[in-house]
Order: structure tokens, then sequence, then C-alpha cells
């Protein structure tokens, strides 16, 4: 059976980040390894972001893998079978993502004889452990309460209250995940590799409420429902000043509720990859060449003609 290691965590939490750093690193140097992408936007930026890493990447976008896509999902793991036969499949889920329906779908009879979970990896921004992860902690529990291990992000930019926070909150969800910094994970390619080969401590074919999986009961995905996205073609360049107001104008609300941005822009003639979440964002320029520059925002009642004003 091949394995399948799901990288699972909300938007921004810093999935994409611990992808790059360990395939880059060459962590599955010696295995067949493909890496299945599911984006909720209609844009894929993180397979874009991934670029360059040295497997296929199969791309799964608008919408979630574990409710609109699920059709999508089992026809491309039966085209990967089909076609590449790899040792092992990566998932990175959308950062809106429930665990339940996956375990699910991987029960479809046409998968289950082919496929195993082999460990579930929740990444955990820990700076949103200052308060601001009220308004999602349906979606953190979920992500942490499946994962057998959970990996601490963004711990660089996080004080003692938020470290504390993050561990209680884990503590209540999922007593048994073993949990570890993102960042002592990556600085030790044994440490990565370890991530991988046990599976995590959690069963991972037990499902959250008890059961084991393939009982057919339903899951609740409304709660994906509020979320939006609009991307965006952004063929000027910006001055830094305009860009920094337009930034103000995305952090302050003043285009909606946006709780995640990514993409490429052109400030001063030069292109930059930009990241935003929850308040934060960076914006560093990148030397090669990109076929289009893009933004893509997530969250809700977005005024994307104000958005776009950027480029009008
Ligand atoms: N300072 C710091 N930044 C981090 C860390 N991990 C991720 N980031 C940054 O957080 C931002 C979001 O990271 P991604 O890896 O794109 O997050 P994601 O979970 O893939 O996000 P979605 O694609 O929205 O689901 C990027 O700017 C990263 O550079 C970390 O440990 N420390």
């Amino acid at each position: 059976m091949i394995p399948i290691d799901i990288i699972t965590g909300f938007l921004g939490a810093g999935k994409t980040t611990f992808l790059k750093n360990i395939l880059l690193k060459g962590v599955f140097a010696e295995e067949k390894v493909v890496l299945i992408e599911n984006e909720y936007g209609q844009v894929n930026m993180d397979a874009r972001f991934l670029e360059g890493v040295g497997i296929p990447i199969y791309e799964i976008t608008k919408g979630c893998l574990c409710c609109s896509l699920k059709t999508d999902f089992i026809t491309t793991l039966k085209e990967i079978l089909e076609s590449v036969k790899p040792d092992r499949i990566l998932v990175e889920p959308s950062g809106i993502f429930v665990t339940e329906s996956f375990k699910e779908m991987l029960q479809d009879s046409s998968l289950r004889e082919d496929y195993r979970i082999n460990s579930i990896t929740s990444v955990l921004d820990v700076t949103l452990f200052d308060g601001r992860f009220l308004p999602y902690e349906g979606f953190l529990s979920n992500g942490v309460r499946h994962a057998g291990q959970i990996l601490l992000s963004k711990c660089d930019l996080a004080d003692d209250g938020m470290l504390q926070n993050a561990r209680a909150f884990i503590n209540r969800h999922n007593s048994h995940a073993a949990v570890y910094d993102s960042a002592a994970v990556l600085a030790e390619e044994g440490q990565c590799r370890a991530l991988f080969a046990r599976g995590g401590k959690a069963d991972p074919n037990t499902c959250a409420c008890g059961c084991s999986g393939g009982h057919g009961h339903s899951h609740d995905h409304s709660s994906h429902d509020p979320f939006v996205t609009v991307s965006l073609d952004l063929d000027g360049s910006l001055g830094e000043k305009e860009f920094e107001t337009w930034m103000e104008g995305v952090a302050s609300g003043a285009f909606g509720d946006i709780i995640r941005m990514k993409g490429y822009i052109r400030i001063q003639g030069k292109t930059h990859e930009i990241q935003y979440q929850h308040n934060r964002y960076t914006c560093v320029p990148k030397q090669d060449a990109v076929e289009r520059h893009q933004v893509v925002a997530i969250g809700k009642h977005i005024r994307r003609e104000w958005l776009a004003g950027i480029d009008g």
C-alpha cells in the first residue's frame, strides 16, 4: 500500500514553507514521491511557490479536498497509481480542510486496497495564540485533534504567553500527539525523516468521534461556506509607498475581512513575493522571473473592486 502523508494546518500556518524545506533538503531523495497540492481558490499559488523542489506536483484547485473536490481527488489518486506508482504521496490540503472526510474518502472501494494514511502532521501557527485564534478555533482544533504530530511554527515570532496558550490548546484537543518546534525539526534531517517514518503517535485510522474510518456518517462542512477567494492579475508596478498603503488597507479591513493573501507583485519594477496572514505580511524580492503577477486573497466579504483599485 502506498503511504500518504498529510501536512495539514490553517491558512498561512506554514505548511508550504515546511514542505519546501524538507524537499529541498532531500529528505525523500531516495524515494519516488509526488505531492498533491490543494488550494481553496482558483489559482494554485502554493504549487508556484514550490517550483523547483524536484518532485511531480498535482494541483487540485477551486475547493477543498475533503468536500467539493472528492471526485477530483479520487481521480487524481487513481491517475497517480497508474502513471507514477510512487513510494509515497505527500498531500497539502487547503488551509480550511476537515480531516474526517478525507479519511472517509480513502475508504472508497477504488482506493482502499492501494493507499493508506501513514501520518498526519498539523502545522500550528503559535502567533495566533495571542487571542486572535478565537474566530478560527474550529479549524485549528480539527487540525490538532487528528494529528499524530504537531509542528509549532513561527516560534521565532512568539512570546512565552503564546507558546503556553498554544500548548494548552493542544493538550485540550489532543494530548497524545507529539509536539515539535518546526524550526528545530528542520534543523535536523534525521528528525524530518523520523516524522514521516513513524507516522506519528496517534492512530491515523481513528476518527475524532472515536469510531474507525469508513462508517459513512457525515461531517459538517458548512464552516467552509463563509470563505471566499479573490484572485487578481496585477499588471502594473507599484511604488513602495503605494504598496504600503495598500497593505495597510488589507490589514485594516478596508477591503473586507482578508485572512490570507499571497502571490507575486511588481514593486518599483521588481517582482516580489508577498505573503500576508492575520495582520502580518512579508514582501521579499524574487530573483527568478514569474509567469504572472497575481495575488490571491482568502477571507470573508472581500470587496474585490476596492482591493483591485491598486491596479486601476
Ligand atoms: N517567521 C516565520 N515565518 C514563517 C514560519 N513558517 C512559515 N512562515 C511564513 O508564514 C507565511 C505563510 O507560510 P506558508 O508556508 O505559505 O503557509 P501555508 O500554511 O502553506 O498557507 P496556505 O497556503 O494559506 O494554506 C510565509 O510568509 C512564511 O514564510 C516560521 O516558522 N517563522
